[in-house]
């Protein structure tokens, strides 16, 4: 049976993000909303020790403590090799067509109303600036520079729609936090696209990138917390996980796992995270795969 967009999204967001309660608030907000309703157990969470050995190290393993169960398949069912490797994501039925074939560049959008308004659903990339949102776009269509990049914080200044196989849409947006931006590059982020997150029927997916190469920031934190209680369906993804070689920071799977701890008690359903790098391609595969079948289970 054919559903109105509408009615997809509520399927979709019903089944897939937090149970925390909508905010009307703006974003940014603090975390202090924290509530009891949030911590009562799910029915679709399974533990971690439940599964055998994975690849990833004892941090990472640590803060793997919940997996994220796609729909079509049940906690009992899950065995190790459903999950995909770096992530807390088990690989359903729905999961398939994960190539990307041809990529376009649609446009350009000023403001949310102005964005492309067929029915095609969407993965739209939110973060910092500079954590590599544009990156993870040219990565994931194997072309360089579809989406352009840049050392400097605020490249990216509009909403732009990349057309995947002619049926999906990624969209890179403008970055938050322009800690180290230039005056002329920053803008009021909150009314910019805090829209578009609560509009925007096709929207299948927030992937929101956190950088694995720092500790958890406040703003990210507060981020997944605004997406969690507006339930907007998001994906964690962390970047820069190929940033092993910083002595004086810790490594990226520390910092995962603190970040995990830290947003971990304000989800009923833990939210699906995945590691991945723009510079060695890791998680590349499996964030498609992890796509298709949100998007697969959207259309169906
Ligand atoms: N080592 C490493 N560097 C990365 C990775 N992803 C992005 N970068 C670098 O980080 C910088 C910022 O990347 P962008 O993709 O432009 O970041 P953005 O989030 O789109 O930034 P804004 O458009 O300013 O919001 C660039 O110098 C990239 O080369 C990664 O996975 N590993
Ligand atoms: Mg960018």
């Amino acid at each position: 049976m054919m559903l109105m967009p509408a009615a997809r999204i509520r399927l979709f967001t019903n089944r897939f993000s937090s149970l925390l309660p909508p905010s009307p608030s703006s974003f940014p907000f603090s975390l202090s909303f924290r509530n009891s309703t949030s911590h009562s157990p799910s029915p679709t969470t399974v533990s971690a020790t439940k599964t055998p050995k994975i690849s990833v190290s004892d941090a990472a393993k640590f803060a793997r403590t919940i997996l994220f169960i796609p729909p079509g398949i049940t906690p009992e069912e899950v065995t190790e090799t459903m999950i995909l490797t770096g992530s807390n994501i088990v690989l359903g039925p729905y999961a398939g067509d994960a190539k990307v074939k041809e990529v376009q560049f649609i446009g350009s959008s000023v403001r949310p109303k102005d964005c492309p308004k067929d029915d095609r659903p969407e993965f739209a990339m939110l973060g910092r600036s500079n954590v590599g949102k544009s990156s993870l776009i040219n990565s994931l269509v194997r072309k360089k520079e579809v989406a352009l990049t840049s050392k400097k914080p605020g490249k990216t200044q509009l909403i732009n729609h990349f057309l995947v196989n002619r049926s999906w849409y990624l969209v890179d947006l403008p970055g938050y936090g322009f800690a180290n931006a230039p005056e002329s590059a920053r803008m009021d982020w909150s009314s910019f696209t805090k829209g578009y997150f609560l509009n925007r029927e096709s929207l299948v997916s927030v992937l929101l990138l956190v950088d694995a190469s720092v500790p958890p920031q406040k703003i990210d934190l507060d981020c997944a917390n605004w997406l969690g209680r507006n339930n907007i369906p998001m994906t964690i993804v962390f970047t820069k996980c190929d940033k092993t070689k910083n002595s004086k920071g810790k490594r990226p799977d520390e910092n995962i796992k603190s970040f995990q701890e830290l947003i971990q008690e304000n989800y009923k359903i833990h939210p699906p995270w995945i590691m991945t790098s723009s510079v060695t391609g890791l998680g590349r595969d499996e964030l498609l795969l992890h796509m298709s079948q949100l998007r697969n289970y959207w259309d169906n």
